[in-house]
């Protein structure tokens, strides 16, 4: 057979798959580009080429198309507040699947994070969750003030030499020091330095901002997996801390499971060991993914939204100082922090952090679920089973109808008036945290972080922003987590 004979075929091919995805495929009449529906080189153009700009384009598309648009090939994307509380409901007729050609994106297929169907995810997420329960983080109170003590003792060394703290570097040292020390064997104690090595910061920024092609091209997971540590250091010598981190860690968790070693605490490794998972649940590969899903998902995240947050209370003097009020009167003593269940019941840290969550949107890439079992509803349209149906936090977190002027930094919003009910939908409407069966299950880590951070920092510090403005902060790309511009420090404050 000649070369322009299959050629011929090939192309034969691809010409029928158009039509039949154009014309005759169950989602063909709903609105949509045409690019799109025929196929998944659209969202490969906006998360690679265009370099993260999807929900941008989401955006503009419902703006164009309405409340529903057929943005792939077997995917719709719905902008419509009255349908979050359903994609999200947690009842068992609506427990829905994970995305399955995205399950690989994290490099951690076997974890509950990234576990498509939705038993096998309830039955690992059931024992998962305790270890990150609220009255659990309740007790890793003395770990948290520990680091964040240190990083007040920073921004004491900035205040006496004028120097200019790198917030981003802080808190990223910080969360990851929190997490590997309550859930690791041995923590990463990136804080025990006095001068900070920027390489484990410089190594996760630059991971982060490829994460969109690991989604496309999980092959690179597996090659970075099976390289060995030597070639990774000579490739990227700021990996060096992560390396052998995790080298170290490995080794331990292996003699923990096969009982030859004693740690002095309870990590998360005991906790899933001891579960009620089958034994075919807790072998070494399992059990690794599942506690290392904890750096991904428990570290720029929290980072994100303490900047945001932050950023938007020192651009505003009167949010300051009635942030600083308020923090004042409920710890008249500043060495001695509340716990962060105390903190909770304070209505304006509350507020702003609420409101800072809104702004910082968690994961920036489409939340996306599929019902395997049935076919779902929407206005006039039935979505097969099978649709993959998805909703992007940019969209939900800035909806004009429930926030008026999303754009806005107001914590009032989640203040004054507000009657019990409107305040319980505005905060479904935010899904920072994402919801229902899959919601993120490290909330009460991160609310307890940024509850005890924000207390700190606004009740001894005054701090003064130093060349930082909006662009450096708000959300421009999206690489699974939100992305500033190229150029962007980070935030940055002078400590007068
Ligand atoms: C402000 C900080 C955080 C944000 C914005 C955030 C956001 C999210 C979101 C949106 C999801 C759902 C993903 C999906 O539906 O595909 C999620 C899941 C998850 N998060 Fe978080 N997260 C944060 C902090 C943490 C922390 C500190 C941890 C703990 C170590 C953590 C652990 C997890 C886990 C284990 C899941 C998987 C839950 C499941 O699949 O059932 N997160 N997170």
């Amino acid at each position: 057979m000649g070369l322009s004979v299959i050629l011929g075929a090939v192309l034969g091919v691809i010409l029928v798959l158009i039509l039949y995805r154009l014309c005759l495929h169950p989602l063909a009449g709903i609105p949509g580009p045409k690019l799109a529906a025929v196929s998944v080189l659209y969202e490969m153009y906006y998360d690679l080429v265009k370099g993260g700009r999807l929900p941008w384009k989401l955006r503009e598309l419902h703006d164009a198309y309405g409340p529903i648009v057929r943005i792939g090939p077997n995917e719709v994307h719905i902008r419509d507040s009255g349908f979050t509380p359903r994609f999200f409901s947690s009842a068992s007729s609506n427990r829905l699947d994970k995305y399955a050609p995205h399950r690989r994106q994290l490099g951690i297929t076997k974890s509950t994070i990234s576990t498509v169907q939705s038993d096998l995810h309830q039955r690992r997420r059931e024992a998962l969750a305790p270890f990150l329960s609220s009255a659990r983080i309740g007790s890793y109170t003395s770990v948290i003030l520990c680091k964040i003590e240190n990083i007040a003792s920073r921004f004491e060394k900035c205040r006496l030499l004028g120097e200019v703290a790198e917030l981003r570097l802080f808190f990223l040292y910080m969360v990851t020091d929190i997490i590997t020390e309550i859930a690791f064997p041995e923590g990463t104690n990136l804080l025990a330095h006095e001068e900070l090595d920027k390489g484990y910061y410089t190594f996760q920024k630059a991971g982060q901002a490829k994460l969109l092609w690991f989604k496309h091209f999980p092959i690179i997971w597996t090659l970075l997996k099976n390289m060995p540590p030597s070639w990774l250091l000579r490739m990227a010598p700021q990996a060096s801390v992560a390396v052998h981190w995790e080298i170290a860690n490995k080794r331990l968790v292996m003699d923990i499971l096969s009982g030859n070693r004693n740690v002095d605490r309870r990590t998360v490794i005991h906790h899933l060991a001891a579960s009620s998972l089958p034994s075919s649940e807790k072998g070494f590969d399992r059990i690794w993914e599942e506690s290392t899903s904890f750096l991904g998902a428990g570290g720029e995240t929290v980072v994100n939204a303490l900047c945001t947050t932050i950023f938007h209370v020192l651009k505003d003097d009167k949010i300051t100082q009635r942030l600083a009020e308020e923090v004042k009167a409920a710890v008249p003593d500043p060495s001695r922090i509340p716990s962060a269940q105390v903190l909770a019941s304070l209505p304006y840290l509350s507020a702003v952090i609420q409101e800072g969550q809104r702004k910082a949107l968690g994961i920036t890439s489409r939340i996306i679920r599929v019902d395997n079992k049935s076919s779902i509803s929407y206005g006039s349209y039935v979505l097969p089973q099978g649709t993959a149906v998805s909703l992007s936090s940019l969209l939900e977190n800035n909806d004009p109808t429930m926030f008026p002027n999303p754009e806005e930094f107001i914590p009032e919003r989640w203040l004054e008036g507000r009657a019990d009910s409107s305040l319980k939908e505005m905060k479904k409407q935010v899904i920072t945290f994402g919801g229902g069966p899959r919601k993120c299950l490290g909330e009460h880590l991160a609310q307890a972080e940024i509850l005890l951070v924000l207390t700190v920092l606004f009740r001894r510090f005054r701090l003064r922003l130093y060349r930082t403005s909006d662009m450096d902060v708000a959300p421009m790309y999206d690489s699974l987590l939100p992305k500033q511009w190229e150029g962007s420090k980070g935030l940055r404050v002078t400590v007068p």
